[in-house]
């Protein structure tokens, strides 16, 4: 045993020095390269001093975009960071911002290399973080035509309702319980996804947030924001990657098999059914393009219909319920804002029947209520990373090879250079006669970008839109609105909790007051 146990501190200690070698070589290299690029380009943009080794990677505190926008206050817009090994550059200006997504665009249009692409996202061979190139612009078009397009968007439009239709009556119906808002939106969302997507339902109705299924699938979804949004020191300093020091991998390689087997279930039952059902939903339209190669004789691969569900499933549903979720928690806090909503919805729409998708268009105060609520609580706040394909310049300011791209999109719509009372929930800025007037939220703007912008723009944005513009409104049509206990709406916490996208630090907790004609709670 104690020969045994020796050899293995042999083999430990041989691991460390090998491990630190390859650490002080990378350095030299680093320092070497670092010499040689600045003699022969502009400075670096400005930045905090880094530490030996591991870089910045301190200096990102535990919420980033917050920490991130606090340095930009001192450095300026354009921040420069080593992170490990890695050359970082965080955009925190609607201006930057524009130089990287719009003139460099091309430049950025691939995702950096990361732990989560690999271990859950099926080694890239997903849409989010496939390189950008043939198979990227394959998955892409699948989606859009099939799923985004305007007239998929149409074809669809009965079953959104109806899954909203559904919340409404389930929370009509909930007892002097308060609810937790947040879990039966998701429920909503994901439901609504799983009937374009697999022409079924994913869950039962989640009545009062109870179904332990959607408990278990919500939970999935957070881990995957929560682990792609840390920064695994793996990912920028290679030879640690084998260390796994944070625990990160393991836990997404975890994660990945409970993902892995829930989409493979789903494909099976779908197969299934099938046999006896015509379906009319994407995963038929995938599972039949497998044979068909495109015009650049690519083929779907079964991994890579996983791989789309898996983005579908995490991108599409946390994203519009937690968003969703805020605008309601805004509305709560300031009662006029609700009033002059209700008012307009009870114009437009009346007091006998839900609303409906073809409402929104006549909504123009619920619309500017919904883009400020992407404007304060985007729900990826340094949206998703991109890495620099070739050396440029930007402001006079050498961005090298291979930097990964942060831009900070909840920064750069609370900077007070472009926001009057940036911190103030004021749709009125975004209609006629205020200072934003004009401003759209689809990345035409760098202003407010919740989004993204440029080439790998967020694919869902129609049907992000969509789906909180409908979800809103109808919450906020159907329901007047108390807190938990009665509690006094200053008291609201409105803080935030880190991961890739924007979580609530604490669930919204209420009570829905029904406010609409009694049958419209108990159509079908
Ligand atoms: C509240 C709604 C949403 C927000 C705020 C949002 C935000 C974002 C952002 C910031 C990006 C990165 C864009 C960039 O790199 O410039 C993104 C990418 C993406 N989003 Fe969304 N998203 C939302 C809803 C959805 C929905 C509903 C889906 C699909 C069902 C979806 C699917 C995707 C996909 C597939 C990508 C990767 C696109 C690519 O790399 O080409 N998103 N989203």
């Amino acid at each position: 045993m104690r020969v045994l146990h020796i050899c293995i501190t042999k083999q430990k200690m041989c691991a460390w020095i090998i491990g630190f070698g390859t650490i002080a070589a990378s350095i030299l290299i680093y320092n070497v390269v670092k010499l040689i690029t600045s003699r022969c380009s502009g400075p670096l943009p400005p930045g905090p001093k880094p530490w030996p080794i591991m870089g910045n990677l301190p200096h990102l505190g535990a919420v980033p975009h917050h920490s991130l926008a606090a340095l930009a206050r001192v450095y300026g817009p354009l921040i420069h960071l080593r992170l490990g090994f890695v050359h970082v550059v965080v955009a925190a200006s609607a201006s930057v911002a524009e130089q990287f997504l719009k003139v460099h665009d091309a430049n950025f249009s691939s995702r950096p290399p990361n732990a989560g692409a690999k271990y859950i996202a099926y080694n890239y061979q997903d849409l989010v973080f496939a390189p950008y190139g043939p198979r990227w612009r394959l998955l892409r078009k699948i989606t859009s035509l099939h799923l985004f397009s305007a007239k998929a968007m149409d074809e669809f439009k009965h079953l959104r309702q109806e899954e909203v239709a559904r919340l409404t009556r389930n929370l009509a119906s909930s007892d002097s319980k308060a609810v937790n808002l947040g879990q039966l939106l998701n429920v909503c969302a994901t439901n609504a996804l799983g009937r374009v997507m697999l022409g079924r339902r994913v869950f039962n109705d989640g009545n009062g947030g109870c179904d332990p299924k959607a408990d278990e699938f919500k939970s999935m979804v957070v881990e995957v924001m929560v682990l792609a949004g840390v920064f695994n020191i793996g990912d920028f300093i290679p030879s640690l990657e084998c260390l796994d020091l944070q625990g990160v991998q393991a836990k997404m390689k975890n994660l990945h098999k409970r993902f892995d087997a829930f989409l493979t279930n789903i494909i099976e039952d779908h197969k299934t059914s099938s046999k006896t059902e015509q379906h009319k939903d994407l995963l038929s339209t995938l599972l039949s393009l497998k044979d068909v190669p495109d015009d650049d004789g690519n083929k779907l691969t079964d991994t890579e219909i996983k791989a789309l569900l898996l983005n579908m499933f995490t991108a599409g549903t946390d994203t519009s319920s937690s968003t969703t979720e805020w605008a309601i928690a805004e509305l709560i806090r300031s009662p006029k804002i609700l009033a002059k909503v209700q008012q307009e919805l009870d114009i437009v729409v009346g007091r006998d029947r839900n609303v409906r998708e073809e409402d929104l268009t006549h909504l123009p105060y619920l619309q500017a209520v919904i883009k400020e609520t992407f404007r304060l609580h985007p729900s990826t706040p340094l949206s998703l990373p991109r890495v620099a394909a070739e050396s440029c310049e930007i402001f006079g300011y050498h961005i090298p090879k291979g930097s990964t791209l942060l831009v900070n999109v909840w920064a750069i719509a609370r900077d007070p250079k472009e926001w009057a009372n940036p911190l103030e929930f004021k749709p009125e800025r975004f209609l006629p006669g205020g200072d934003k007037a004009d401003v759209d939220i689809k990345g035409n703007v760098f202003e407010v970008i919740p989004f993204g912008a440029g080439r790998r723009i967020c694919a869902g944005i129609n049907l992000g839109l969509r789906m909180v513009q409908l979800l809103t409104a109808t919450l906020a049509h159907s329901f007047d609105w108390e807190l938990e206990n009665g509690l006094n709406l200053e008291k609201l916490n409105m803080d935030e909790a880190y991961g890739l996208t924007l979580q609530r630090a604490e669930p919204l907790l209420v009570h829905p007051m029904p406010r609409l004609s009694p049958h419209v709670y108990s159509s079908s």
